[in-house]
């Protein structure tokens, strides 16, 4: 008999485009929300998006609420519920980065109530997924939460946004490679159940960024709108899976731990590029594609090595061999990697 059901949540309207932001009315509108909103946002999004969109959610008649959060932890988490619960909050609108997202995603859910995502960068492909990436002490939570009702993406603001913050998206794309490999080891090694199609579209995604790399450039839009619909795409796989998977594996646990070792040193996004490279290097070997996954890495001017991360050796070194410990997700890493092991692949390839 079969027996086998999945929801698949995805959000209803994805808009995207040059000056999209003045939409976030209508978008309300379309959605059906009403009641009081509550932005999620972060300081340099605030003047960027934000104040904005207070300004014509109050045009339009509406109460808007702001606030700010400066880290993704679940102590912000509760604040922002908090903050909705006392303020008598209808639905959210998460403004900003990967961390404003996550926290307003994973509030959002708590409450029960609808949240918008509003990316002011194309830094990292959470801003579709129904997933929140919140550290926890020793470990690293990959949280199921509702996916965004709706993506209002502003390719204008997007393109104005500091040109690394665009690199690191591009580099959590090409981190898909190695995400997909992990993956699959993990279905053949584990029995760990592996979406054909989820699989096929991240790595599908990061092979069209690759391809149009060369036209990816600071400063214009066309490049924000390429970026941001891999972004999106990436999301979308995410969600088919139901689980970060397609795009997470061994490249993330070791920018996880570096996020632990060397905090805020790097963005999400560089970090998990500079760990493709090693971790195609464990997968394909010395002769193997990790060539590939540098030059895709530098020909969109991400960070390929420790220095230009801006950690040491021994941060890269401590990172890989403890990666495996953060979360329990099989990868090619296995049970953990030795140190000489460690400091052999982070040599090979030029990382440290
Ligand atoms: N939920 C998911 O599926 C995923 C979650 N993530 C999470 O997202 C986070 C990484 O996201 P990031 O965006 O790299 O970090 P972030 O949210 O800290 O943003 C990086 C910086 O860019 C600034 N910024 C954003 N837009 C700007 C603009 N228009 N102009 C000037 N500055 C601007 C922010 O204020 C912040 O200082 C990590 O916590 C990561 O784990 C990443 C990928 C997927
Ligand atoms: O960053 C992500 C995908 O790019 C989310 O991954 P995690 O599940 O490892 O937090
Ligand atoms: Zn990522």
């Amino acid at each position: 008999m079969f027996e086998k059901s999945t929801w698949i949540r995805l959000p209803r309207n994805v808009v995207m485009g040059h000056d999209v932001l003045a939409d976030v009315g209508a978008v309300i509108a379309d959605t059906h929300l009403t009641g009081r909103p509550l932005i999620v946002t972060s300081p340099t999004p605030k003047s960027v998006a934000g104040e904005p969109i207070v300004d014509q959610l109050e045009a339009d008649g509406l109460d808007p609420l702001l606030t700010i959060v400066e880290t993704a932890n679940f102590q912000a988490v509760e604040r922002v519920i908090e903050t909705a619960r006392s303020a008598d909050v209808s639905y959210l609108l998460g403004v900003g980065g990967g961390k404003a997202i996550d926290i307003a995603k994973m509030a959002a859910d708590d409450l029960g109530v609808d949240f918008i995502s509003v990316p002011t960068a194309a830094s990292h492909d959470g801003i579709v997924s129904g997933r929140g990436s919140v550290p926890d002490g020793d470990t690293r939570h990959s949280v199921a939460a509702a996916p965004p009702i709706a993506v209002i993406a502003d390719t204008n603001v997007i393109a104005e946004a500091p040109w690394e913050l665009t690199t690191a998206g591009c580099a959590d794309i090409i981190s898909n490679y190695t995400a997909v490999k992990d993956w699959q080891l993990a279905n053949r090694l584990q029995n760990v159940e592996y979406s054909e199609y989820a699989g096929a579209l991240s790595q599908m995604t990061a092979e069209m960024l690759v391809d149009r790399a060369d036209s990816i450039k600071p400063g214009l839009e066309e490049s924000a709108w390429l970026v941001v619909k891999a972004l999106v795409s990436s999301g979308v796989a995410m969600s088919i899976a139901g689980s970060s998977r397609p795009a997470s594996g061994a490249e993330h646990l070791f920018s996880h731990q570096l996020d632990r070792i060397a905090p805020g040193a790097a963005l999400h996004g560089h970090q998990v590029g500079v760990g493709a490279i090693m971790i195609e290097y464990l997968h394909s070997g010395e002769k193997g594609a990790w060539h590939d996954v540098r030059d895709a890495l530098e020909r969109i001017d991400a960070p390929t090595t420790a220095d230009e991360l801006g950690v040491s050796a021994e941060d890269v070194v401590d990172a890989l061999t403890s990666a495996h410990e953060i979360r329990d997700r099989y990868t090619i890493l296995g049970g953990g990697i030795s140190e000489e092991a460690a400091i052999q692949v982070a040599t090979t390839t030029g990382v440290i």
